[in-house]
């Protein structure tokens, strides 16, 4: 068997779900290496080193633990979704195809792809076989936020669940898990309607809401369809607004959220587009659950911009 993409930059973020799936890592790079590949593996202490020797090994560029045998065929990132955000951003617009082995807290593009997820046996056949198949190109959303500009893969929160990120982020304890729980009470709480300045393609208007994401992908959080009509190749973003509702409300429409039944509810808009801008005061955007900055935001959907084996 032929193997056309030799070598294969690994990028592995040993603390996703919480380190959880630790193992996996390993794993990839020892699956790879069986089948014939030449594997850089990378580990880094945090994730800003691990986007710079990431950089590094794909240009051929060597790196502290690993030699550098020659530019990359291919990137492989390990981890959930903001492992997804380090590796389009660093393949974005380049003929460098990146793949997925979802080992993180939600997956969430993954999910949207069909790569297997919570099943690590399977999600490494997948990878197997999209690594000697074309790769395909997924839209990527680009997000200018002051002077930093950043592509996302999946959504774009700038609503509740952003404020959530955001309150959790700043707290020191709770460890792990419960850290996101406690804020999200916390946040529930407070739940206040914010007022936006919205504009879809040169349409502009006001609204208040409790949720507002822009989407490229179909679900955030692990599976939640907050835009089930999203596509990662249409050439669009979906903008979905859940206008101001009771706390008691909110927590009604949640399980309709996730199982994206939501869609026909009152309080709930859609408008599709392909440069959205956002602005707000006082809210801190995520893109692929990564802190972007905060608003406003300017949001333009780049047609077929990564290449994805999935
Ligand atoms: N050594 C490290 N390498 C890479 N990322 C790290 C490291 N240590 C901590 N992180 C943090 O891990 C976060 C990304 O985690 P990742 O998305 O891979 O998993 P997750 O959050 O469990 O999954 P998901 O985003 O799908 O819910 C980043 O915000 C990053 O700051």
């Amino acid at each position: 068997m032929t193997l056309y993409r030799r070598h294969i930059v690994v990028a592995i973020n040993p603390h996703a779900a919480f380190g959880k799936n630790q193992a996996f890592g390993d794993r990839v790079v020892t699956v790879l290496r069986e089948a014939g590949y030449d594997v850089t593996a990378l580990r880094e202490k945090d994730y800003d080193d691990l986007v710079h020797v990431t950089k590094r090994a794909i240009a051929g560029l060597p790196t502290a633990g690993e030699r550098a045998p020659n530019p990359a065929n291919a990137l492989v990132v390990v981890g959930g979704d903001g492992m997804v955000s380090l590796g389009v951003n660093l393949i974005a617009q380049t003929s460098i195809p990146l793949a997925i082995v979802p080992s993180g807290t939600g997956n969430d593009v993954a999910r949207g792809l069909g790569i297997p997820v919570g099943d690590l046996e399977a999600s490494l056949r997948h990878l197997l076989a999209s690594l000697m198949a074309p790769a395909r190109a997924i839209d990527l959303g680009r997000i200018t936020c002051g002077e930093k500009t950043t592509f996302f893969a999946s959504i774009l929160s700038a609503g509740f669940d952003a404020t959530v990120n955001e309150r959790a982020n700043q707290m020191t304890w709770p460890r792990g898990k419960s850290r996101y729980t406690l804020a999200l009470l916390l946040e529930l709480v407070g739940l206040q309607p914010v007022k936006y300045s919205l504009v879809v393609d040169g349409v502009a208007s006001t609204v208040s809401a409790n949720l507002i994401s822009v989407a490229n992908n179909t679900s955030m959080g692990g599976g939640m369809l907050v835009a089930p009509d999203a596509s990662l190749t249409d050439g669009l973003l979906d903008v979905f607004v859940l206008q101001p509702v009771s706390w008691l409300r909110f927590l009604r429409l949640f399980p309709r959220v996730f199982a994206g039944t939501h869609v026909s509810e009152p309080e709930v808009r859609f408008t599709r587009g392909k440069r959205i801008r956002l602005e707000a005061l006082g809210i801190v955007t995520y893109a692929d659950g990564e802190r972007v900055g905060p608003l406003p935001v300017e949001v333009e959907v780049v047609p077929g911009a990564a290449l994805i084996l999935y």
